[in-house]
């Protein structure tokens, strides 16, 4: 027996002894042919140790760093890198080769480091996880977003807008005024009613706690990427920062976990009066005593299973393929990623609306045709289809302020561009920026000027696809595309149809550089309201 022992312990430390060197060199090769593709790779001059971390100015953080890298590096290296100390970056602008990265489906995971910090408000969703369970959460979401379930939610848009128009009657008097918070609550009712089917009235009666914990999350990520030191995970968990951001955290968690029981108990109601109306139904037919089972099944839904609204579909599959956790991190992670870009996308039309008059007019003239035609106002799948000219001003708008500035992606494999006779190597850290893009020239003549034009069908159809990439690209895009341009173009033709939007002309945008491009001067327009509406 013993003797057994000692020869199984041998042959482990002889197979260890073995394998140990192998592993050594394969990690060598492998580093030296990383090296070898990146240092192919041109860029600013970098310095020993700190590389371009002090480029930017003497107290350098990732923000004001990523700021530096879109507006300046990217565009004198379309294929470039940068040192941020120790970690190499990899920068890509040029269309070819965007288009080439992204729609390889083995680059599609988030780097660790950035997957990691954003984990820490919006716990593990469909934005910070990866790899095969990402893979199972998608399935289960995605047909949530099926086109045929999002025409259904336009009656919601509708009149969660109708509300937004009548808020704003009380400012629509030529004065000056806010309306960033407003689109905020508009968002929250939307994404609230649509996703969880839940009622939502944080436009009438906000729900302040909520609010606050949503600022607090958002606050606490870019705070994070603010500061260098609390880039280090240790330092950030026993920081204020990293406290709060925990809060904040577990208060969205408690919140979804309410969200879910409360639906679970409109599901088990529809479920009973579904089963009592087919017993009754059934003693008519056949004269017996009916027989009403209750049910505490979530999983009776009228519904078929393809177009469940994505709480129901997410309650299906709870205790199958996807834990009570991530449920609850999942509708987080959706309901955190609809609102805030959303509501920034509606404020930036609003602000490009307000100095394009002319682009107002053109719009209100289609939306008369449509709205004539239909013999009513109301928002509808049908008649959202028709608005070409209030699509180009979503794209427009899309373009000149995405409101993800910048996304970061691994690389799963050698990568070879088109552009150069440069690749990728597998394991880079690649960053791509709409912002770069939409504002290159090259792409679009005179890129500081807003042109819904450049969107026409003829005008579309002669530019590269990665030309606008405002939702990113490829398998790991964004989820809530169709259903974001959906309601921005409720919301928007909603609002040019009632008022007309005037320029503050006292104020500007100031730009924050967090994880979406906010401002933290809100967004200041003026409004009157129009003869033409009805
Ligand atoms: C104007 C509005 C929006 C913009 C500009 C936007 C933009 C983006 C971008 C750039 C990405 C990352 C793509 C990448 O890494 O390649 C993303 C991911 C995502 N977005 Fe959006 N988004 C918007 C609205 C929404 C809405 C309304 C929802 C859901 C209700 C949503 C849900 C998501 C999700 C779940 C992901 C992660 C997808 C994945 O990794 O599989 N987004 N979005």
């Amino acid at each position: 027996m013993f003797s057994m022992q000692l020869w199984f312990l041998v042959e482990n430390i002889l197979s260890l002894l073995v394998s140990l060197p192998q592993a050594l060199v394969a990690f060598v090769r492998d580093w030296l042919h990383f090296r070898e593709l990146a240092n192919r790779f041109p860029g600013p001059p970098a310095r020993p140790i700190v590389g371009n971390l002090f480029d930017c100015g003497l107290y350098p953080n990732p923000l004001t760093l990523i700021k530096w890298i879109i507006e300046d590096v990217m565009v004198r290296y379309p294929a470039g890198q940068i040192m941020m100390g120790p970690l190499r970056v990899f920068l890509l602008s040029e269309e070819n080769d965007v288009q080439t990265f992204l729609m390889n489906s083995k680059n599609q995971s988030r780097p660790k480091l950035l997957a990691d910090a954003l984990t820490y408000c919006l716990g593990r969703g469909l934005v910070t996880i990866n790899g095969k369970e990402w893979s199972r959460h998608h399935k289960i979401i995605t047909p949530s977003f099926h086109q045929n379930l999002l025409k259904t939610y336009v009656t919601m848009f509708d009149r969660k807008s109708d509300v937004f128009v009548e808020k704003l009657s009380e400012y629509a008097n030529g004065s000056a005024f806010d309306v960033q918070i407003m689109t905020e609550t508009l968002q929250l009712d939307i994404v609230i009613e649509t996703l969880l089917g839940l009622p939502s009235n944080q436009q009438t009666t906000p729900d302040h706690d909520m609010l606050e914990c949503i600022s607090i999350g958002q606050k606490e990520i870019s705070h994070r990427l603010r500061s260098p030191l609390l880039c280090i995970d240790a330092i950030y968990q026993l920081s204020s920062s990293g406290r709060k951001a925990k809060e904040s955290l577990k208060w969205g968690r408690n919140f979804h976990n309410k969200v879910l029981e409360q639906r679970q108990a409109i599901l088990r109601s529809k479920a009973e009066s579904l089963m009592m109306k087919k017993s009754l139904k059934k003693d008519e037919d056949t004269s017996e005593t009916p027989n009403i089972v209750p049910t505490d099944d979530p999983n009776v839904n009228s519904n078929k299973k393809e177009f469940n609204i994505l709480i129901d579909a997410l309650l299906q599959e709870r205790g199958r393929s996807i834990s009570h956790e991530s449920v609850l991190d999942e509708n987080l992670t959706l309901t955190l990623a609809g609102f805030d870009t959303t509501a920034i996308a509606i404020q930036f039309a609003f602000y490009f609306l307000a100095k394009n008059p002319h682009v107002q007019e053109k719009a209100v003239r289609e939306l008369r045709d449509i709205f004539d035609a239909a013999g009513s106002t109301e928002v509808t799948a049908k008649t959202l289809q028709r608005m070409q000219y209030v699509d180009m001003i979503v794209k427009e708008t899309l373009r000149l302020h995405p409101p993800v500035f910048f996304y970061v992606k691994e690389a799963g494999v050698d990568t070879p561009l088109v552009s150069n006779n440069l690749v990728v190597p597998a394991g880079a850290i690649v960053l791509i920026s709409p912002r770069t893009m939409h504002i290159n020239p090259k792409l679009y003549p005179d890129p500081h000027v807003f042109d819904p034009e450049r969107f026409s069908p003829e005008n579309s159809a002669k530019r590269h696809p990665s030309a606008f990439i405002p939702f990113g690209a490829g398998m790991r895009a964004c989820m809530g595309r169709k259903y974001a341009i959906l309601v921005l173009k409720t919301v928007i033709s909603k609002v040019i149809w009632n008022y007309r939007i005037l320029p503050d002309e006292t104020y500007e945008p100031n730009l924050h550089w967090g994880i979406t491009m906010v401002t933290d001067n809100g967004m200041r327009i003026k409004l009157l309201k129009r003869s033409t509406s009805r």
